[in-house]
């Protein structure tokens, strides 16, 4: 679908059989149609033990059962909640759901840097650390910013830092990122860690509300200049971003919103990764 003329996107989800389902409820998602593929921020062992259990569903009115069952044949400790789907056309498919276990499974296989796990745990007592990323979505991320060789990027809430960490340290040396954060406090922290961890110089820290730093950017002629984008601010203007990101963003970039199925509100059970993430690909 075109964008003022800037292209189009299309989705990637991550990823339960809910997804197609509630993206239908999502302000950001009716201007989109074309879901095209699905990814899992997480490590490859665990990918490749799952993924065959994972499948797209068309509706959460699909759901036929959900039963208790093992996902993972070394260890059978794990247990996750697997959906069958009743539609016929998917036949006797089976979703993944993450229960308790399962996640848990996941952090202690999630490969966390050191000085992540220290951000992590020193964010952990403060007011608002349920805003911080979880380790298997900072690997995603991670991962996306490798994948596509990310150089230029661009975060909108950064908090006390630990997302746009994790995308500094996968950033090459001549990479930069624009970390956009209103809070002088939490940046206070972030920037303790980009130092610690040696990335200070690839982050240029914008310390002003993200829409104005964003607005300059493109003033400053930076449009399709962009490989990577992740939004984690303001749910309410989550489109505004996207409008802009799409003209900051090149052709072929990258960009992810967070917090998609926000605390589950939209639907339960949850998508495995966070509450959610989208993933748009500019095209
Ligand atoms: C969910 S937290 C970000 C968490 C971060 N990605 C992490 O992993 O730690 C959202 C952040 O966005 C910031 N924020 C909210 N609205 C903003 C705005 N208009 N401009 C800049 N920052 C904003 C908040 O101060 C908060 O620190």
């Amino acid at each position: 679908m075109k964008m003022r003329g800037r292209g189009s996107v299309h989705f990637a989800f991550l990823c339960s059989a809910m997804t197609m389902a509630i993206a239908r409820h999502l302000l950001l998602l009716h201007r989109f149609s074309k879901p095209i593929s699905m990814l899992l921020g997480l490590n490859s062992s665990f990918v490749s033990s799952c993924t065959s259990k994972v499948q797209f569903s068309p509706s959460i009115s699909n759901i036929r059962s959900i039963a208790g069952v093992s996902t993972n044949r070394r260890d059978r400790s794990v247990r996750a909640s697997v959906v069958s789907m009743k539609d016929e056309k998917y036949g006797k498919k089976e979703v993944v759901c993450v229960t308790p276990q399962i996640y848990d499974y996941i952090l202690a296989n999630v490969r966390e840097p050191e000085i992540l796990k220290n951000l992590r745990e020193e964010t952990a007592n403060m007011r608002g650390s349920q805003m911080q990323v979880s380790p298997d979505q900072a690997q995603l991320l991670a991962m996306l910013v490798q994948i596509i060789g990310a150089q230029q990027c661009i975060e909108v809430g950064v908090f006390t830092g630990y997302s746009s960490l994790a995308i500094a340290l996968a950033l090459p040396e001549s990479g930069r990122l624009i970390a956009c954060e209103r809070d002088g406090q939490s940046l206070e922290i972030a920037k303790k860690y980009y130092k610690q961890a040696g990335v200070s110089h690839k982050v240029d820290v914008r310390h002003a509300l993200a829409i104005d730093t964003l607005n300059a950017l493109i003033l400053h002629g930076e449009a399709d200049s962009y490989d990577f984008a992740f939004v984690d601010a303001e749910k309410k203007i989550y489109q505004e971003y996207l409008e802009l990101l799409l003209q900051l963003v090149r052709v072929g970039g990258i960009i992810v919103f967070d917090n998609v199925l926000w605390h589950g509100k939209v639907a339960d059970p949850l998508v495995p990764i966070g509450d959610g993430m989208t993933i748009c690909h500019k095209k």
